[in-house]
């Protein structure tokens, strides 16, 4: 199986002198194409700055970390935002919806930017609308969404693309346990069936037990 993301040695601090706090501490961690990977760990103990570090969002202090095979250091940062655009998928919690946008709109405008074909665009939106359970939401704006309902509308455009890797930071937070449930059935899925990875983060007993790769951070290590 290739190897989707490895991280070598990886090391994050943040400040210096006596505001000095290392978050990671060697972290080493090879994850495979079709590997869907939850991160776990108590609050503060690195989970988001871990996948803000595979997202090219921030730089490791020490280490390197590899995407296929090409070290995320030599990419500038124009090639940061490409690698970003194009092979990325991310669902953090801001959900990072276009306000002016409908549901449907916010969707498309994903497939627009990572460049999926045109004539796919339409049948992608209505297919990633209703395996999140927003159809009847689809004319809708984010602010006339619950909180959950955005959120699920950030799943529905991270998985339209159907991207290389997901990063998920708690993508099931704000979402009841039955829903929780669905979603993680179609990352599932989606990572069985398509040439998707995915990690995502979360504190949830019942997803972790869902899922066949799970990793605890703690100390700044992963066990
Ligand atoms: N920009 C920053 N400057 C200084 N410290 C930071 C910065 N970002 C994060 N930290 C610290 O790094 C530690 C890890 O934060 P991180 O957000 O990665 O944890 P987490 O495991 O995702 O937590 P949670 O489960 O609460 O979301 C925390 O102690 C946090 O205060």
């Amino acid at each position: 199986m290739n190897t989707v993301v490895e991280l070598k040695d990886v090391e994050r601090v943040y400040g210096g002198g006596n505001q000095k706090v290392q978050v990671l501490k060697q972290i080493n961690l090879s994850i495979k194409e079709n590997q869907l990977i939850a991160l776990k760990g108590r609050s503060g103990s690195g989970k988001t700055t871990l996948l803000n570090l595979i997202g090219a969002l921030d730089r490791p202090t020490n280490g390197e970390i590899y995407f296929h095979g090409e070290p995320l250091s030599l990419l500038n940062t124009k090639q940061q935002a490409e690698y970003r655009r194009t092979k990325l998928g991310f669902i953090f919690q801001s959900h990072g919806l276009v306000p002016l946008m409908t549901v449907e709109e916010n969707i498309e405008f994903g497939l627009r930017v990572t460049g999926a074909p045109r004539e796919e665009w339409d049948s992608r939106v209505q297919e990633a609308i209703d395996v999140v359970g927003l159809t009847n939401r689809a004319k809708h704006r984010p602010y006339e969404l619950s909180g959950g309902e955005q959120q699920r509308v950030a799943i529905a455009r991270a998985i339209s693309t159907e991207p290389s890797l997901i990063l998920a930071d708690e993508p099931t937070a704000e979402l009841n346990s039955t829903m929780a449930y669905q979603i993680v059935q179609v990352f599932k899925k989606l990572v069985n069936e398509k040439k998707t990875t995915m990690i995502l983060t979360t504190h949830d007993p019942a997803i972790m037990e869902m899922l066949d790769y799970v990793y605890t951070l703690e100390d700044g290590r992963i066990e």
